[in-house]
């Protein structure tokens, strides 16, 4: 919500292509996308609250002096979600907002934890996400898949509660693909969530964690040598390892990478500051994503502008970051053969206008 966060400097004749450019998003929180319509609205609803009801005072309520505020104030909002009803209509609104974007495919961190844990019913709160997936599906036209993830400073018996609902065939939703770690990474060792990991990936799901996003390299080791990491949510600090972005490069393991959100946590000082430009010239797969827009101040589509200006990107390269995400995606062959031959249609022709 910090406006000043959206890049000015992104050239305007790439906004315009990039807003109509077909995109896939693989790394965005449930709760983090609510807009502040829908927070200052559940606000309303919630007079017990300290979230403000009137969404402009959200811009400064959505200012963070370091990751730890930022999840405190995070939690605020997870707070105002009480009914499967708010689950399935923020669900719902997330896949607008998406499809407004020209978001064709997104994989969507959910934390049922945080719902369960807050009284939901489990059954209700699968349908009501499963319900919104389908009618995002029929009326915007885009797909969305769940990634569930472990809010790892609520520690085991979070794990244990995640992994349940991630497995257990009586719950588990159609739209689940994939298995994450969130939260803050300080005093939270990776090692520890390795037998939850090891069932999710056996029930089938993607080892998709967050890691070296506020702590160092050796993290980012962690989530590949313990967790089995397909892809790294963030995976910053792998700038400061040579090895590691090789190791990176070698397996194709992608990094989601999302700028805006590094900045507005203050895991890194400055945009001009961000390692995106290493990761591209060490031949690391990177995505572009958002994370938690309407907390940042940002969207997909902004993202997609800073990282044209980071890494001196024209149409054809915004248009090969954007298959970058379909390909990495857990989007079955079909699928991604579609959405990539949409992205080549339109860059085409809007090169041949
Ligand atoms: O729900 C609870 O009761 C609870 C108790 C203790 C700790 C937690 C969490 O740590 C929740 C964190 C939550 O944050 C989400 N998130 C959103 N954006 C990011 C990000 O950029 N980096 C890491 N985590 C992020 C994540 O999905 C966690 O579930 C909750
Ligand atoms: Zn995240």
């Amino acid at each position: 919500m910090t406006q000043h966060l959206v890049d000015p400097r992104a050239p305007r004749d790439l906004t315009a292509f990039i807003a109509e450019l077909p995109k896939a998003e693989l790394h965005v929180h449930h709760v983090g996308s609510a807009s502040p319509r829908i927070v200052s609205e559940l606000a309303a609803r919630h007079p017990d609250s300290k979230v403000p009801t009137d969404p402009a005072a959200l811009v400064d309520y959505f200012t963070f002096t370091d990751f730890a505020h930022f999840i405190e104030v995070y939690l605020s909002v997870v707070d105002l979600i009480r009914t499967p009803e708010d689950v399935r209509l923020l669900t719902y609104e997330v896949a607008r907002d998406l499809a407004r974007q020209q978001v064709r495919y997104a994989e969507l961190t959910i934390t049922p934890f945080s719902s369960t844990r807050r009284g939901i019913d489990e059954r209700a709160f699968m349908d009501a996400i499963e319900d919104a997936r389908k009618a995002a599906e029929s009326e915007f036209g885009t797909v969305l898949r769940w990634c569930f993830d472990i809010p790892g400073e609520a520690g085991l018996e979070a794990a244990e509660e995640t992994t349940r609902l991630a497995t257990d065939d009586r719950l588990r939703p159609e739209g689940l693909v994939s298995f994450g770690l969130g939260g803050p990474e300080v005093g939270v060792p990776r090692p520890q969530f390795k037998p939850y990991f090891d069932r999710a990936i056996a029930a089938g799901l993607h080892s998709v964690p967050h890691a070296g996003e506020t702590t160092g390299p050796e993290t980012v080791w962690d989530a590949l040598t313990h967790l089995r990491a397909e892809r790294i949510g963030h995976g910053t600090s792998s700038a400061q390892d040579p090895k590691l972005l090789a190791h990176l490069a070698e397996h194709r393991i992608a990094l989601e990478v999302c700028p805006t959100s590094n900045i507005a946590t203050r895991a890194v000082r400055t945009l001009d500051e961000h390692p995106i430009k290493e990761f591209v010239e060490a031949g690391v797969v990177v995505t572009i994503n958002s994370d938690d827009p309407p907390m940042f101040g940002t969207d997909l589509d902004n993202e997609y502008a800073v990282a044209a200006r980071l890494l001196g990107l024209d149409e054809r390269g915004l248009a090969e970051l954007a298959k970058n995400a379909v390909e990495v995606s857990f989007l079955d062959a079909a699928g991604k053969a579609r959405i990539k031959g949409e992205i080549d249609t339109y860059t085409a022709g809007w090169l041949d206008r």
